[in-house]
């Protein structure tokens, strides 16, 4: 049996203005006490009379159709559902969840891994599909464009030929000071009171002894006798004692590890120094090229390093459009220096997403304020209806051993608690000895807190402001924030969307509701671009305007998968008619 309610919207076109007295309206459910979910649903008819708006329309029917359009579904439309009966496409993990452990119990949480020499190869990647890996980032500080181009085309015969689902994220080297790559050196120890070099000069038969290379040229000129040098904010630290030239003479007095590529940063008076870095260009040269390689790969994130303001960002999306026609790349802003910081909203409003990366932002800002900064972008991408992304040191001490601190274990429940829409891995999984179990332990955190919270209906309910700009927005938000309350009131055993371009998917999964979202699109790029979004399980699925073919030919692919059966609570939604129905799977 189904309950229906539609929002019909003449005014869809862009250049009429909507008369507002058609404002979209939901008293009946606001005003009416809802059954438990425990009662079966009697099918009721409302009159146009209990609706506010004078051009909603409520259509429901009583022998477990839905009447749309006055047109009842034909013998035809199942017809095609059983011809049809092959084409719908879920990631074959989450396929494996939900049978397993049923709807409620799948993960909301996304999770990310940095691929790097620990998990290259097909096999590494496969188990990392297998153990749930959502998004593989490839980090261009790192590795040729050789390496990074085999890390892709592997996780695209992964997807392929296995099934799964997994979205690439290519992230750029950005053009902060760091250090050269060693050489190929393996990662030296600094030890308290030695002194090293830190050069800008080349080297063209391999780096003399304690020597370190900086990229940036201006290096030996910023830099002052007595400075503070941060390595990897700081794990390692240098005092400056002398400047010969284009060498920088330092001190060691917090020993560590010296890894390739590592951040920079000098500190002058307790304070970071930053005249000469903020003239440097977000975008290097070489991220130009990197992010041509993006487009040409077709990966589906790009994630922009040090971003300062959100003029990079337009600057890059325009780029993008003009490279790839129809391209579905989402460029997602790292949150990592203090210019991103002042700027924030800004950046976010213009970006896909945002990611905190803590392991910068905390060269940047004192330590202490990294978990503050945290909690606010998080919020801040959630009101802005914009995926975001939590990463760095999350269970750093895997990277050598095989279980995580119980602190590692709590931050990632903070992450989690704060409803990220995902989690990122970096050293962990890029060049650590256990990047599977490291997985796994995000994995079963992430059920662990997400269930919790749940059970004891901990979140407390966000205010979240209209994002949409035009009315048809508004209306959209409007349904996916009642869909979603509707959803937790009825405890709902999921939500479908069906949403050609993604958009009501995310409105749904930014509601964060208890039960999860089949979010059904069109193309697998926007298929894959879902998977970094809260809650979401994405499929790809052909679909028309006509709801109810749609309904019954989800529910019939998806019972022959085994994925729901008779008697399921649904609430579906579509963007194309902007509906939300209630209803038992039949
Ligand atoms: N493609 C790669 N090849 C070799 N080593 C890699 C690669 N990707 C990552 N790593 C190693 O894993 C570590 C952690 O990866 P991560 O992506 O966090 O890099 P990072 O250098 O800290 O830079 P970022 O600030 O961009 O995250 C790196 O310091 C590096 O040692
Ligand atoms: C991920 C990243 O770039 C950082 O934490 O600095
Ligand atoms: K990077
Ligand atoms: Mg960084």
């Amino acid at each position: 049996m189904s309950q229906s309610l539609q929002f019909f919207t003449p005014f869809r076109c862009p250049y009429l203005t909507p008369p507002k007295h058609a404002a979209t309206s939901y008293r009946w459910f606001r005003g009416t006490k809802l059954p438990s979910r425990k009662q079966s649903f009697p099918a009721v008819k409302f009159s146009s009379s209990d609706l506010n708006a004078a051009s909603s329309k409520v259509l429901a029917s009583d022998n477990g159709q839905t009447v749309v359009n006055g047109a009842l579904p034909t013998d035809n439309v199942v017809t095609q559902v059983q011809s049809d009966s092959g084409s719908i496409e879920v990631d074959a993990v989450t396929e494996a969840e939900l049978k397993e452990n049923g709807f409620r119990s799948t993960r909301r949480t996304k999770l990310v891994c940095t691929i790097g020499p620990a998990t290259c190869g097909f096999k590494q990647l496969e188990a990392l599909a297998v153990g749930g890996m959502n998004v593989a980032r490839i980090n261009m500080c790192h590795g040729t464009r050789e390496w990074h181009r085999s890390v892709i085309e592997c996780v695209r015969r992964l997807n392929e030929e296995k099934g799964f689902a997994v979205a690439i994220m290519m992230d750029t080297e950005g053009s902060e000071i760091h250090m050269g790559d060693l050489g190929g050196a393996s990662p030296a120890k600094a030890e308290d009171g030695e002194i090293w070099t830190f050069s800008v000069r080349a080297f063209d038969s391999g780096l003399p002894e304690r020597t370190i290379n900086v990229n940036y040229d201006g290096f030996a000129e910023d830099v002052k006798v007595g400075d503070e040098l941060l390595v990897d904010g700081g794990m390692v630290r240098f005092e400056v004692i002398e400047k010969i030239g284009p060498d920088v003479k330092c001190r060691c007095t917090d020993p560590g590890l010296l890894l390739p590529r590592a951040n920079l940063t000098f500190w002058r008076d307790g304070s970071l120094v930053r005249e000469r870095n903020a003239m440097l260009p977000t975008i290097s040269s070489k991220d130009w090229l990197d992010i041509d390689f993006g487009i040409a790969e077709g990966v589906d994130f790009i994630a922009i390093s040090f971003v300062k303001s959100a003029e990079v960002i337009n600057h890059l999306k325009s780029y993008i459009a003009a490279r790839s026609q129809d391209s579905d790349i989402a460029v997602i802003a790292k949150i990592e220096s203090i210019d991103s910081l002042k700027n924030l909203e800004e950046i976010i409003q213009a970006s896909d997403g945002a990611m905190v990366a803590r392991g910068d932002l905390g060269a940047q800002i004192p330590l202490e304020q990294v978990p503050s900064a945290q909690q606010k972008v998080v919020q801040l991408c959630r009101q802005l209806n914009k995926p975001v992304i939590v990463a760095s040191q999350l269970l750093e001490s895997m990277i050598e051993y095989p279980t995580p601190t119980r602190a590692e274990v709590a931050d990632v429940s903070e992450a989690v608690r704060q409803r990220a829409d995902a989690l990122m891995l970096s050293g962990e999984s890029a060049m650590g000895q256990y990047p599977e179990k490291a997985l796994a332990v995000l994995r079963s955190v992430s059920l662990r807190i997400e269930r919790w919270w749940r059970e004891e209906k901990r979140h407390e309910a966000m205010e979240l402001p209209d994002v949409g700009t035009s009315f048809a927005d508004n209306i959209s938000e409007e349904i996916c924030n009642s869909a979603a309350k509707m959803a937790n009131n009825l405890e709902v055993d999921a939500i479908f969307v069906y949403t050609k371009t993604g958009h009501m998917a995310s409105l749904l999964s930014r509601c964060r509701p208890d039960c999860p979202i089949f979010a059904f699109t069109t193309t697998t790029s926007v298929r894959r671009r879902l998977n970094l979004q809260w809650g979401l399980i994405p499929f790809r699925l052909s679909f028309s305007d006509d709801m109810e073919s749609n309904l019954n030919k989800t529910f019939s692919l998806l019972k022959a998968r085994g994925m729901i059966k008779s008697g399921d609570l649904v609430i579906a939604v579509s963007d194309m008619l902007q509906s939300i129905q209630v209803m038992n799977v039949p």
